[in-house]
Parts: C-alpha cells; structure tokens; sequence
C-alpha cells in the first residue's frame, strides 16, 4: 500500500499504544522518515494527538460495538482513528473514513484475513449509532469521558479548582500544542520577526515580550535556529529564568538542568559569571551542552551528572549566588504536547514527585550564599508539588523568605501558578526565595 498520511498515523498510533512511545517524539520520527507533503503531514498530526487525546472518549463510542476479540494489534488503533476522524473532522465524509480505513486494514491484515469485513462493520454501527456519554449528573465520569481525562485527574481539578476552571482546564489540555520559539538575542528582535514574517504567520506572547507563537512546526531547519539567535521555549517556561534578579557576575546551580533551555536562559544573562548545570542523567547533559553551544553560551557551563540530592558532598564548602531548581514533576501543564501523560500518571504519583522535589531543595538550600536567590519551578499544577512544597520549605528552613517578583506581561507576586487555559501557554509554578544574610 502507498503510504500516505493515515498510514504514517496509524503506524505511530502502533507505537505510542503498543510500545509506549511518547506521542510527540514517535511523530516526529516518523513525519521526518516520510515523504508527505506539508497538508499530510498536518493530517497526520491531526490524527495522530486527537486520537490519543480523546482515547477514553473513543474508547467508550468504540467497545460496545467490538463483540469479538481483535486478533490483530493494528486493529483497535485503526478504530480508533477512524472514530476520532468521525466525531472531529467535520471535512472529511463519513464514506471516506470508513473506505481508508478498509484500505487500511486489508493492506495491514495477513493475508486472507477477513479482518477489513469487521472494521467495515464496527465502523458502520458506530455511524448508525453517533455518539453516546455517560448521564451527566455523574459529573466526574461524564467529564471524564466527555473530556478524556481519568476520573481521578478530573475528580482532583474539581476539588480544587471548581467546575468552571476545570472545563476550561480539560479542554485547554485537548487543543493544538502551540509552537512557542524565545528570542534568545533581544538585540535582533526587530530582524528576526522580521524573519520569521516571512515563512510564518507570527504573534508575540501574550505572556512575554521575548517570545513568538509560530502557525507551524519545523523551526529548527531554519537558519535563525541553526544561528542560535531563536531557541524553542514554551513562553510559561521562560519566564521562571527572568524571575532571578541577575547582576552578570554570579556563580548559579541549575539543579535540574537537561534539555538545557533554562541554563542556556541563565547564561544569556550571565556576562563573568558562570552556571553549573546538573542532572542524575549523564547522558541529558549531552542536550545541556548542545544547546548552550549552539546558543553560543557554552563557556560559562560547567556540567556534572549528579543526583541533587547530593549536592552538599559534591559542592562541600561552596556557595553559590542564584540557585534554579526547575524539578521533575507530574507534567500536568504539558498535556497539550504530551497528551499520553494524564493517562500515565495517578494520584500517588503527585504525593511521590512532591517528596523528590522537597529533598531536592532542602539539599541544595544549604549551597545558597546570604541574600542569595533560590527560584523553585514546575510544569505541573498539582498543589502537592507546588504551593504544599514551597510551604514545607518555609516551615523548615526558616532563614528562607518568599520575595515578590515580576515577570513578563504579569503583575509582582510572590509565586505564579499559570493554568494552561490562562495563555494558551504550558501549564507552570514558579517560586522564588531569598536567604536572609
Ligand atoms: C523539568 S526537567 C528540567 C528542564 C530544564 N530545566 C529545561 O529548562 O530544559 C527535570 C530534569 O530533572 C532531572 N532530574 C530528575 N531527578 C533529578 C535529581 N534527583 N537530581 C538532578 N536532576 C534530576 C531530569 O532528568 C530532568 O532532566
């Protein structure tokens, strides 16, 4: 069968499902290996997050018509990319899903496999049907279902966040990921928007002045990427460089450094001074070192592989002027780009993640010098990884302070928690504390 955009999308439906591949690293794999065209290429992007995103929702149109077991693996990713087609494509006709799909499953069956008949049939009954939600005065499985989320995760922004912000929270989570870049050398904006206008539809963040929302992907084939003046950075996470108070002399501990965007941010604004850049993986720091050469940052690096956890025998006796720990989290914020992850993680997960994040900065608090800055982020909107962690360190290290600060387009304030509906940005905390001297 000739490749073509729902062949390149159902072969990496196989490997996010069956493999567990992340969604936005197997697409990109295979959207570089094909020869589709840009309009493909979209489709299958299209295809390829709306059906992950809206798993539970198609699962729930799809079981009650699947009466028998499906024998092949590419069976049940098939319908459910046809059914995301069905319910959210309004372009494209009901009879031209249900044919590429029959296409489909007879190019992929074995031969003499009647398999395309029960594709055909469940496809059929699913368009008879239409859609079907659980009773909405069970409002946590009708949302869920209705939404794509687990129950849990759902259950959790209710309790905390009320119904309103939850809607808008879970459905903020299902639209297109935005391509963010920063503007890593102000000194051009004018050139490089200039630039950009040229092969981009562009708007500057409604969040910062530095960064630039694209209508496409593939920035980094482009030679304001290759030339290091433009870096890909969500505009929520780059803000939680600029919370710093930075003179250009100091010695900075990023905690948590790889892939190395806001190292990178940190050493922009560094003129003598130097940042050390951590990370339990050895081989992440390799991304850490890549994109601070091609920022052309990377003499005021110094990288170790180390667990920050164990800072104090590493760095015994020293001291260091801003520390960054921008630590592992749930990952809540990123569902837009990474939409697997509500299905990955559970409620204890955010109970286990907080502890990570508390030793963390309860070991490197002791590396900070008098009046120095500790800015503690996350990606996540958790309050146990966020509002709980920053309350447990100030409980316990009662020489640290919360100081307002200012960052981007928002007003002075002692931690910023941005909501992923809030900007069309990821979901982010931020924090920062003061030792005092
Ligand atoms: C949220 S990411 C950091 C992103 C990075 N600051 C940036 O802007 O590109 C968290 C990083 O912490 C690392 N990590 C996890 N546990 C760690 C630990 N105990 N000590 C140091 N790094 C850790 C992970 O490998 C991951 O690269």
């Amino acid at each position: 069968m000739k490749i073509n955009a729902r062949s390149v999308a159902l072969d990496t439906l196989l490997k996010i499902f069956k493999q567990k591949s992340y969604s936005n690293i197997a697409l990109n794999n295979a959207l570089e290996k094909s020869q589709l065209s840009p309009i493909d290429k979209a489709l299958t992007t299209q295809i390829v997050y709306g059906t992950v995103q809206y798993k539970l929702y198609l699962e729930y149109q799809l079981k009650s018509l699947v009466q028998t077991k499906l024998k092949e693996d590419y069976l049940w990713p098939l319908l459910l990319m046809s059914a995301y087609q069905y319910f959210f494509l309004d372009k494209i006709p009901t009879a031209s899903i249900v044919d590429e799909a029959n296409k489909l499953a007879k190019s992929y069956s074995p031969k003499g496999s009647q398999s395309y008949r029960l594709v055909n049939g469940i496809l059929r009954s699913l368009v008879r049907r239409g859609e079907i939600l659980p009773e909405e005065k069970d409002a946590v499985k009708y949302m869920s279902i209705k939404y794509s989320y687990p129950q849990w995760l759902v259950k959790y922004c209710l309790d905390h966040f009320g119904k309103t912000k939850t809607i808008s929270i879970l459905q903020a989570g299902n639209m297109p990921s935005v391509n963010s870049i920063r503007i890593a050398d102000m000194s051009k904006k004018d050139e490089i928007l200039h630039k950009l206008a040229t092969e981009y539809k562009i708007s500057i963040s409604n969040l910062t002045n530095h960064n630039v929302n694209l209508d496409h992907g593939s920035i980094t084939n482009s030679q304001l990427f290759k030339d290091g003046l433009i870096t890909i950075q969500d505009s929520a996470a780059s803000l939680v460089v600029d919370a710093f108070n930075f003179k250009g002399d100091e010695k900075v501990l990023d905690a948590c450094s790889a892939p190395g965007g806001k190292t990178a941010q940190i050493a922009e604004y560094l003129t003598t001074g130097k940042v050390f850049a951590l990370d339990i993986h050895q081989k992440k720091l390799n991304l850490v070192k890549q994109t601070l050469t091609r920022l052309h940052q990377d003499q005021k690096l110094i990288m170790k592989a180390l667990d920050a956890r164990k800072v104090n025998e590493y760095f015994f006796g020293q001291q260091f002027d801003k520390i960054l720990v921008d630590a592992p989290c749930s990952g809540l914020g990123l569902i837009r780009r990474k939409p697997e992850v509500r299905y990955e993680k559970q409620m204890e997960d955010l109970k286990h993640l907080s502890e990570i994040q508390y030793n963390i900065l309860d070991h490197v608090a002791g590396l900070l010098a008098e009046n120095g800055e500790l800015v503690y982020s996350t990606c996540t909107i958790s309050i146990e990884e966020n509002e709980d962690v920053v309350k447990r360190f100030l409980t316990n290290h009662p020489d640290f302070s919360l100081a307002p600060f200012e960052v981007g387009n928002l007003s002075k304030c002692k931690m910023i928690k941005i909501f992923p509906d809030d900007y069309n940005s990821d979901g982010f905390f931020i924090a920062k504390f003061v030792k005092r001297g």
